[in-house]
């Protein structure tokens, strides 16, 4: 029979719900529980044999609106659920972490309980109500206040309502006078599930110390020296061959101070603030280069140690199987000739899109050099010592197409090799992929590219596994790709995707002064032979549709079929297609827009040059508004704004003048030159 009766007294109904749970299962056999939240209803008089109050606070605040009238009136020990002990050991070390409750007191008791526990590879901070930014913290726990918690935290644990701990249950037992037995049978139901858990948290160390073993044996077995340390500074793995390396023993390092062991400057300040993937060192004669990398997850270093010869042996392993397969960038920039300042303007722009790792797009005519630009912008990019792999898009089918860019599984079709192909992307893992003739790949392909600039990652054809590259893409075109996308031929997502850097490589007729010296260049190949002058004129008057890749086609006919030293004009090709067909009214050997100018531009720019012309002729104003309604009845609306972008560009460049009032904008004669030679250039 119970004789005894108990009253709890909470704040919230949750914590009411959690506690009077932990006293039935405990005490409901012995005594009589009555619970009462103060969130829930006015009360005036509490009596009972025992009152027991969740907190301090909910005492006072009891206090403020009732009479509490117990034999025994006490406030009950909180401590962690044991069974969420495990969610803070899943919380990386050193970790800042806010500790959120509903008021500061229990707060400032929770982070007590949670050292007294032993938890103390965290950082806490206590919550304050009135603090409403906490720089550097991202995790916030709370014993079941996690709406409390501020919204700008990535990640908030619930690790569930406090529980009254054994010294509040054992006053409770006490109070009831229960006999002996009845007691240790309650306080061993306790500890039970304390037990239960330590003997968890035991196997999952236990567990922890074998894989830990494991992989101390595995890095001990790899030829290179490992390092790495933690957000403390503290080693966490310290290989054989490191410890060989420095002349130390290799026991007890783990867990030492970084700075401890390794006492060289030059690596120290390397390894912890180092910008460079890699340097080279000298440690103990031996010379050495260290890879460095940092684990943002985890805030841990990681260093390789490699010796140079070793370095040097694997790099040049890479290299050669890349040559023989021929997947390896034949030409830097030195090799792009031409010192017309346009196409010094587009091998500085390389350079720097060079060192980005967003996809390139170059846009260009047949012949100007896009490929060339591939090669050199991937020597000049830190993925230089990976693949580069050229593929021409138009020259596959677009089921092979697909299959060589994406590779193929098993079985996928009749004929297929067995164990099935690697893709191209797959071969070019960690290098560069070029791919030419973009513009003509079909809507299936496009569809699977970009997935593949979305995600990384591609899946053969035929394939279930999902397999992660590491690939930049530069792609290009001699086609009018804006055309393709207005008339539903090319994806403007794919287009978006791939030109987040462009190069626009300008036509030979717009750098007609690097002629003579692409001319020097492929003549000298032939040692002792020399070009007359009047050979050298003509050539520099074509117009040359095929550009540079044409011109070498015509120096490599002359070197044939001359006889002698000299070129002459009477090795000149018989072509009809190169007889001196430019036109006056269209010549023009300046190049005004910029390396990085995109085709969008060029095309604004004929239809404004147009639509000024026009008004011109028939002596109306080309006002911005004039030149928009234009615009808008050829069907490629550009508003006032984008027109005056645009003039200032055309005025800086000679092509226009701008006058004010009813004078208004004139275009110059050479903007109406330029303008014939645009419009009759396919790729504008
Ligand atoms: N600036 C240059 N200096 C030296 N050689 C050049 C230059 N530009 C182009 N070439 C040569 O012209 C030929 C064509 O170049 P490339 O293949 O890079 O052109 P492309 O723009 O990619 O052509 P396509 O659009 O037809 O694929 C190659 O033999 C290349 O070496």
């Amino acid at each position: 029979m119970k004789t005894t009766s108990l009253t709890l007294i909470t704040g919230s109904s949750k914590t009411k719900e959690t506690l009077s749970n932990q006293l039935a299962q405990l005490l409901e056999d012995y005594i009589t529980i009555k619970s009462i939240a103060i969130d829930d209803k006015g009360i005036d008089e509490i009596k009972d044999d025992i009152i027991l109050f969740s907190s301090e606070q909910v005492k006072k605040e009891t206090e403020k609106i009732a009479k509490v009238l117990g034999k025994h009136v006490l406030v009950g020990k909180r401590t962690l659920n044991h069974e969420n002990v495990d969610k803070l050991l899943k919380i990386i070390e050193g970790k800042n972490v806010l500790v959120v409750n509903d008021d500061f007191e229990s707060t400032v008791e929770l982070i007590q309980s949670l050292y007294q526990m032993g938890i103390d590879h965290l950082r806490f901070t206590p919550f304050k109500m009135e603090q409403l930014y906490y720089p550097d913290i991202e995790v916030a726990i709370s014993p079941g206040e996690t709406h409390l918690s501020p919204d700008y935290i990535k990640e908030v644990i619930d690790i569930g309502v406090r529980l009254f701990d054994i010294a509040t249950i054992l006053q409770i037992v006490e109070y009831c006078k229960l006999n002996r037995n009845i007691a240790s049978l309650i306080s061993e139901k306790y500890i039970r599930n304390i037990i239960e858990l330590q003997r968890e948290l035991l196997n999952a160390e236990q567990q922890a110390r074998q894989l830990n073993k494991h992989i101390q044996n595995v890095v001990n077995a790899v030829d290179d020296g490992i390092l790495a340390i933690d957000s403390y500074k503290r080693i966490t793995v310290f290989n054989e061959r490191l410890a060989n390396l420095f002349k130390l023993h290799n026991e007890n390092i783990v867990g030492k101070h970084f700075e401890e062991i390794i006492s060289q400057q030059n690596i120290k300040d390397f390894i912890l603030n180092g910008n460079e993937e890699s340097k080279f060192f000298s440690i103990n004669n031996t010379d050495i280069v260290i890879y460095r990398t940092f684990i943002k997850e985890d805030e841990r270093i990681v260093a390789t140690f490699k010796s140079v010869n070793r370095a040097f042996e694997i790099e040049k392993t890479a290299q050669k199987e890349f040559r023989k397969q021929g997947f390896y960038a034949r030409y830097d920039f030195s090799d792009i000739i031409g010192n017309h300042h346009a196409i010094l303007e587009c091998k500085r722009v390389a350079t720097k899109l060079a060192k980005a790792e967003h996809p390139i797009l170059i846009q260009g005519e047949t012949g100007t050099g896009k490929e060339l630009f591939a090669h050199a912008i991937h020597k000049q990019s830190t993925r230089k010592n990976g693949p580069f792999l050229a593929i021409n898009c138009s020259a596959f089918t677009e089921s092979l197409l697909e299959s060589e860019l994406f590779g193929y599984d098993d079985g996928t079709f009749t004929g297929a090799k067995k164990g099935g192909k690697k893709g191209l992307f797959e071969i070019a893992d960690g290098g560069t992929i070029f791919l030419d003739e973009i513009g003509d790949i079909s809507l299936n392909v496009q569809s699977h590219l970009l997935r593949v600039l979305q995600e990384q990652e591609i899946r053969r054809i035929g394939g279930r596994k999902i397999i992660p590259i590491n690939v930049r893409i530069i792609a290009a075109t001699n086609k009018d790709i804006y055309q393709k996308i207005s008339e539903g031929f090319f994806r403007s997502d794919l287009y978006y995707r791939l030109n987040v850097l462009n190069l626009l490589i300008p036509p030979l007729r717009l750098r007609r002064t690097d002629i003579p010296l692409l001319v020097q260049s492929f003549i000298s190949k032939r040692e002792g032979i020399s070009i007359e002058e009047e050979v050298l004129n003509k050539l520099e008057k074509l117009d040359w549709p095929g550009n540079v890749r044409e011109l070498k086609g015509v120096i490599d006919y002359m070197l044939t079929v001359c006889e002698g030293d000299v070129i002459s004009l009477k090795d000149f090709p018989q072509n009809s297609l190169l007889q001196d067909n430019v036109d006056q009214n269209k010549y023009i050997d300046e190049y005004p827009f910029n390396a990085s100018a995109s085709v969008l531009e060029i095309e604004e720019s004929i239809l404004i040059l147009e639509s000024i012309k026009d008004f011109n002729d028939v002596g109306k104003v080309a006002s911005r508004d004039n030149i928009s309604s234009a615009s808008k009845q050829k069907d490629r609306y550009l508003s006032p704004q984008q027109i005056r972008l645009r003039l200032k560009g055309l005025e800086t460049n000679g092509l226009i003048t701008k006058g004010k009032g009813r004078a208004g904008t004139k275009i110059t004669p050479n903007g109406i030159k330029y303008l014939n030679f645009l419009k009759s250039n396919s790729t504008y």
